[in-house]
């Protein structure tokens, strides 16, 4: 049975005082009572995160993990404004997210450099948060399936095995951010696809590993998203900013 994941992605937001809030909101919302089984984390941008780990430790959160939005796919040397996975398991970081829509379109991030990273991270001792999602133009061609399982298949042939100790994040890039969810029957078909692609490779690994949803995950949507068989969380951005809303989909 694999458990469910959610995982809060702050993007390129937050303050040293809002963040002490939203943790603080967090712990008491999550002390009254979470489902059982469940696996909760956020990622802060990088200068928060020795912050919002002193945070999780004086709240005793031992439920809530950390996490960070990317990662360097090399180990240390010059390699001016890079982080390595190494610093980052440093300060308390269980989950890694490699391969946002963002870092691909942005800083022209391939599937290559994606896996060179997930490596890194498995390296090092976290997990990583492998994202893939295809654009409204390849949705709307027909050509979703066919993006997604070519992103997954550059994976599958770079990390093989240790596929099972990642989390695949499904999000579509047309989602992101819209207010424009995938329905829960559209996402279910995608993660089945992605879980029936890993399965070619390995049964067993398509069997243990997580893929979340992602893209303009609201309280009033996960629900029906996290009910689907193949869903097994959310990798959540704007509505994670929102201590209340974020509390409300962890408890969906
Ligand atoms: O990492 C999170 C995703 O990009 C989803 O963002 P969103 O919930 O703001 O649509």
């Amino acid at each position: 049975m694999r458990p469910l994941i959610v995982i809060g992605n702050w993007k390129m937001n937050g303050s040293l005082a809002s963040n002490r809030d939203w943790i603080k909101t967090v712990a008491r919302g999550m002390e009254s009572g979470m489902p059982s089984g469940r696996r909760y984390a956020v990622c802060p941008p990088f200068p928060y995160l020795p912050q919002c780990a002193e945070l999780i430790k004086a709240h005793s959160m031992a439920f809530l993990s950390l996490g960070a939005q990317d990662v360097s796919a090399f180990g240390s040397g010059a390699y001016t404004g890079e982080v390595a996975a190494s610093m980052l398991n440093e300060v308390g970081c269980t989950y890694v997210i490699v391969g946002h829509s963002e870092r691909r379109q942005m800083h022209h991030e391939v599937d290559e450099l994606v896996a060179a990273k997930a490596l890194q991270v498995l390296d090092n001792g976290m997990t990583p948060v492998i994202c893939v999602g295809e654009t409204a133009d390849e949705r709307n061609s027909g050509r979703a399936e066919e993006i997604v399982c070519s992103q997954i298949a550059k994976q599958v042939s770079v990390l093989q095995d240790r596929l099972a100790d990642c989390l695949i994040a499904y999000e579509p890039v047309w989602a992101i951010g819209t207010g424009k969810v995938a329905s829960a029957q559209v996402a279910q078909d995608m993660h089945h696809a992605i879980r029936q692609q890993l399965a070619e490779f390995n049964e067993d690994v398509a069997s243990h590993v997580g893929i979340l949803y992602g893209g303009s995950v609201k309280p009033d949507n996960a629900v029906e998203l996290f009910a689907m068989p193949d869903i097994d969380g959310g990798l959540i951005g704007g509505a994670s900013l929102n201590p209340q809303d974020f509390l409300a989909i962890c408890q969906a």
